[in-house]
This record gives structure tokens, sequence and C-alpha cells, in this order.
């Protein structure tokens, strides 16, 4: 088992780990599409969609929904539309996983620092984690548009070790994409993969984390016992 000793900081994915925030995604883009007279897609075509923002979201919505690439122009058109359904449902039919509250809660209690590291837009970050309570638990929130590069690349792991001042081997990832695995490695950060989130329909065991959970509460076991 990995030797989670070192860690004293946590960098959070949001979708597909902390939420199940699909549901709206879905319902967000099928409006998109609908208002622009297109056919729409199921929400398990969304679901393998999600993973590196929302403009790449609408992207691969868009080359569905036409059946040919995507220009520039249409998807700059196409973005405030999206952006405009997505903010006025953010939570309507979306849910916390199975134990993260409480989990998140008690590594709070036990001292560990805690971050959101999500490709998700800032603007729909902020209230989502409102609606959800979960505003307080964390010392850094990090959108996909908050600083120049998104995971995959390493950058916003990056930010958090000099924001805290700390080295690699001090901060643990947690996601349910190969797009916070590969952060991880490449900023020398242990990283847990958990098995139910959306991961292009693949497993997630695939990209070598560390650890595999299938239920965060045991991430919370893990490193509450250490
Ligand atoms: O919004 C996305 O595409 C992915 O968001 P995540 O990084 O929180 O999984
Ligand atoms: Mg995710």
């Amino acid at each position: 088992m990995t030797d989670f000793q070192k860690i004293t900081a946590i960098a959070f994915d949001l979708d597909g780990t902390l939420i199940d925030s699909v549901p709206d995604l879905a319902a967000a883009t099928n409006a998109t599409l609908a208002e622009l007279g297109l056919p729409l897609a199921t929400e398990l075509q969304v679901r393998s969609w999600v993973g590196n923002g929302a403009k790449v979201l609408m992207t691969r919505a868009l080359t569905y929904a036409l059946g040919q690439t995507v220009s520039e122009q249409q998807l700059l058109q196409t973005m405030p539309i999206f952006m405009h359904h997505y903010g006025l449902n953010l939570e309507k039919h979306s849910n916390l996983y199975p134990k993260v509250l409480t989990t998140l809660k008690a590594l709070k209690n036990a001292g560990y620092h805690l971050a959101i590291v999500t490709n998700k837009p800032y603007e729909f970050t902020i209230p989502l984690l409102k609606a959800f309570e979960l505003t307080e638990l964390f010392d850094y929130v990090l959108g996909g548009d908050s600083l120049a590069k998104m995971k995959p690349d390493p950058m916003p792991l990056m930010h958090l070790i000099r924001q805290w001042d700390i080295q690699p081997e001090q901060l643990l990832m947690v996601g349910d994409s190969k797009n916070d695995i590969l952060a991880a490695k490449s900023a020398n950060v242990a990283v847990i993969g958990l098995t139910y989130g959306y991961n292009y329909g693949e497993p997630i065991s695939a990209s070598n984390p560390n650890l595999v959970c299938d239920d965060f509460g045991q991430i919370g076991q893990c490193l509450l016992s250490k």
C-alpha cells in the first residue's frame, strides 16, 4: 500500500470526484444544442465528453451534433449560450457522492490543508461549492481558467505547492480522470484515482494512480489512520 505519511495537503478534483455533476452538464448541453436547432445528446455521451473544461465539452458536443469539425467562430458563438444555460441550473440534478462531506470534514479537522483543482470554469465552481456547503472546507479553489494552463498540465498543482510552501511529496491529488493522474505525475505528487467518476469510459487503473479507490470514504481511512 502507498505510504501517505508525508501528506499534509490534499487537492481534490470536483466533477466526478466530489459531485456527480453530469446530469446538469447534460441538461445545459442539450439546452444549447436545442437552441441551435441541432440534435440532442444522451447523458452517457455527455459523460464521456466531460474532463477538459467547458470549451472542450462544447467542442465535443458540436462535433457530434454537426457531424464535422467545429470552427473557432462556431465555438465562440456557442459558448455564451452554454454558459447561460449551465449558470441557471448548476446543482438542480447534481449530487454529492456518498461520504464526501463527512470525509472532507474529518480531513479538515485532522489538520490537512484542502484545495479544489478543477477544470470547470471558476465562475461555476464557486456557486457549486456553495450550493453543497463545501466552501468553508477549502483554502484554495482553482478553476480551469484560474491559471494559464489546466490539468493534465501540472501548473495548478505546482501553484498550490508554491502557495502552501510545501514539497511535492507533502501534496496528494484525488481525482476521477486521467487528467488528474497525469497532472499529479508531472508535478511529482502522489495521486488517488476514483473508479466511479468520469474518465472517458476508461478504467482509472489504466493511468496507474498510486492507489485506486471505489468509495470516497476509503480516502479518509487511508489518511486518518496513518
Ligand atoms: O469540467 C470539467 O470538464 C472537468 O472538471 P473536473 O476537473 O472537476 O473533473
Ligand atoms: Mg473530474
